[in-house]
């Protein structure tokens, strides 16, 4: 059976690691006589230059038809200034709520080669296991927004369904690990992170009861994140925490450059995208890291395609790439892009 992929590279750095991360997935599909067949649509900001929109509704339909896809990242400065619809961000929301993709799943796992990259004494990454779980599609992001002259509102609002299935997701990744959830809100101050706390202690306790729950406020969660990593499981938080606190987590690998992570809904495809931005800094120099984007590939086989073999390929490949140091320059190697990803083509 042909599995349907769409691949969406975007701007700045996504066409590099789109085109180079592509080659670790034919390789890997040969190897592991995979069946698959990919269309590429316009999303983001080169949409937007072609169509006027970032998020077209010919993408849109080739995304729901589809059985996963693969979004490299969207935005850049000539964007900025655009009206707030047309930003190639708004159409990645636009998207997310499209495809009812809640559940960003972005794992952080120590690599020990990299250790001595961070900014980390010796030892104080040994064992780090973490996977956020962000919710997606809800929280100040998608809230009522409006400007004045001399005034800004952006509303937060969740609901109990919202969280109630964001903390399931949490419940069910902790029976497969450590079982272990740390909740992290801000339920001191925010109305929507009480109802966050409330309904999280319920589902836990109802449905969850071999669970360890903890619950951490953000500010304390960015600290704990640096002093005591190893000591998460999983995190399950809301969307603008969940986006700040995962940023901060790559640094606990070395670079911002090797995260990825899985989007999922009840039903329908998966998206499966780096967690860094475009990175117009280095876009067209060779000098993105494409890790994040083939480890990503390695998250669609395994949760989106039902290939946990060919994924545990991948990321055995990752590995020894990273071991043997056939690395981009954010990670102390001297490869290109292209370079990287076929030394990790090579040890699939
Ligand atoms: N999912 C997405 O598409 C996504 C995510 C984050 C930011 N953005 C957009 O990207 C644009 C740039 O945002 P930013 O600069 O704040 O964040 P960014 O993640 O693009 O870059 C932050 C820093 O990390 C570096 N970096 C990022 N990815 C890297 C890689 N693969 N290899 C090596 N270094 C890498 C960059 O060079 C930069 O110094 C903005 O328009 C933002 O809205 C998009
Ligand atoms: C570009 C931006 C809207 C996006 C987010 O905040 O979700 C990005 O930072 C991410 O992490 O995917
Ligand atoms: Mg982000």
């Amino acid at each position: 059976m042909t599995r349907r992929i769409v691949r969406m590279a975007g701007d700045g750095i996504g066409p590099e690691i789109m085109t180079a991360a592509g080659r670790v997935l034919d390789a890997a599909a040969e190897k592991f006589r995979l069946d698959l067949s990919f269309q590429d649509c316009l999303f983001g900001g080169v949409a937007v230059d072609e169509t006027g929109t970032p998020f077209p509704a010919d993408t849109e339909s080739a995304c729901k038809a589809a059985d996963a896809v693969l979004l490299g990242a969207v935005g850049g400065p000539q964007y900025d200034s655009l009206p707030p619809e047309q930003r190639p961000e708004k159409g990645l929301l636009a998207m997310r709520k499209a495809l009812g993709v809640y559940a960003n799943i972005r794992p952080v796992r120590n690599i020990p080669a990299l250790a001595g990259r961070t900014a980390f004494r010796d030892g104080h990454l040994d064992g780090v296991d973490i996977v956020v779980i962000r919710e997606l599609t809800g929280g100040i992001y998608f809230g009522a927004k409006d400007r004045g002259d001399d005034w800004a509102t952006d509303e937060c609002r969740y609901t109990t369904s919202e969280i109630e299935r964001i903390v399931r997701r949490a419940g069910d990744m902790a029976r497969q690990r450590k079982g272990r959830v740390t909740s992290v809100d801000k339920s001191n101050v925010l109305m929507t992170s009480k109802l966050w706390r409330e309904v999280t202690t319920r589902v836990m306790a109802e449905e969850y009861p071999d669970v360890t729950l903890d619950h951490m406020l953000v500010d304390a969660m960015a600290m704990k994140l640096i002093s005591s990593p190893a000591d998460f499981d999983v995190i399950v938080t809301e969307n603008m925490f969940g986006d700040i606190l995962t940023d901060e987590a790559s640094m606990l690998v070395g670079s911002i450059g090797v995260l990825p992570s899985a989007s999922m809904g009840d039903d329908g495809p998966g998206v499966f995208e780096p967690i860094h931005g475009s990175a117009p800094d280095i876009a067209g120099q060779g000098k993105a890291n494409p890790i994040g984007m083939i480890a990503s590939i390695a998250m669609m086989l395994e949760t989106g395609l039902g290939e946990p073999e060919t994924a545990a390929a991948i990321t055995a490949a990752i590995d020894a790439a990273i071991e043997a140091g056939d690395v981009t320059g954010d990670l102390g190697g001297a490869l290109s892009t292209d370079a990287a990803a076929d030394a990790i083509a090579r040890r699939v």
